[in-house]
């Protein structure tokens, strides 16, 4: 069996070691690389010296000996990191998974710009609870059109630096496009202070910070009489690092294209 070869960026981070296990573990992928900002008092590390099972491979901080001969580079740090990440393997051929979160609309079109001429997965959440349950909130926003307030509560880690969560607001723009609505003109981020009454055209979004909370959403459709309230709760990274090898895996034979998880599971259509 030829064996993928994947890079990991953000080595050190809580999804790099777990992106890390994850190759490890799987069959078809062997860890080509590792990759963290200089100064990371982990370069110079074995990849896999935090869990004990070490891995052969060196945490580098130089961007093209820790790409070595990749194919793919999975990518979970900052927008800033990743998109020097994306230029490099642009320019060298190398295909991306990008699960960072937190980009602004510069960023998105750089990384469309990027899938021109590579393969590119990027989604903000990879696990195939949160991708089905975008499906399902498809379809309730559809049923749930009128005479229900849309509001979507998200609550993750004290560590989490971007609100809302990349995940609430594909919720967000999923729900938008269900109803012919544009997310940048209905979308209420956070109240205080005398708001008004509720504008029933909004889509209302609350963020809650704390804790080693992993990761979860709920989407509230509340009506007169009734509320119907659609939930994803993670409780482990590791189905984030599966679906990101999940992707690994989609784009190996792909020359080029931007592709989200929906793509990936077959989610489309
Ligand atoms: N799509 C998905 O399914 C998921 C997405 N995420 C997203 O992934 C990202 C990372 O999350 P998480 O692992 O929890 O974060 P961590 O802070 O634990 O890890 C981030 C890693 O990236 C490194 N890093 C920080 N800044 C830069 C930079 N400018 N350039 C390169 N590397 C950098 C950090 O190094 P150092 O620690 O030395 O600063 C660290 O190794 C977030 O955007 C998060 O929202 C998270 C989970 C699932
Ligand atoms: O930072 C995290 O932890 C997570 N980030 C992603 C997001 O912003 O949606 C995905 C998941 O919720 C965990």
């Amino acid at each position: 069996m030829t064996q993928l070869k994947i890079a990991v960026a953000g080595a050190s981070g809580r999804m790099g070691r777990m992106l890390i296990e994850a190759i490890a573990a799987a069959p078809d992928a062997v860890l080509a690389g590792a990759l963290d900002v200089a100064g990371s008092p982990f370069v110079g590390q074995d990849a896999g010296a935090f869990s004990g099972q070490l891995t052969g491979v060196t945490i580098e901080s130089d961007l093209a000996r820790a790409l070595g001969d990749a194919d793919c580079l999975i990518d979970f740090t900052r927008p800033e990191g990743t998109l020097a990440h994306l230029a490099f393997c642009a320019a060298n051929n190398v295909k991306i998974v990008i699960g960072t979160t937190g980009f602004d609309d510069a960023g998105k079109a750089a990384i469309a710009a990027a899938a021109e001429s590579i393969a590119v997965v990027f989604a903000p959440n990879m696990s195939v609870g949160v991708n089905v349950t975008l499906k399902l909130l498809e379809m309730a926003a559809k049923s749930f059109n009128e005479g229900y307030d849309i509001e979507i509560i998200e609550a993750h880690h004290r560590h989490k630096v971007d609100a809302p969560s990349g995940t609430a607001l594909k919720m967000g723009e999923v729900i938008a496009g269900a109803l012919g609505r544009d997310l940048k003109q209905c979308a209420v981020y956070g109240r205080e202070g005398v708001t008004g009454e509720r504008d029933p055209s909004t889509i209302g979004f609350a963020t809650v910070r704390g804790g080693d909370i992993v990761g979860d959403h709920t989407v509230l459709f509340a009506g007169t009489g009734e509320r119907i309230e659609i939930t994803h709760k993670s409780s482990s990274r590791v189905t984030y690092a599966h679906g990101a090898l999940r992707g690994a895996r989609f784009i190996a034979d792909k020359a080029s294209g931007l592709y989200d998880m929906q793509d990936v599971l077959s989610l489309k259509g």
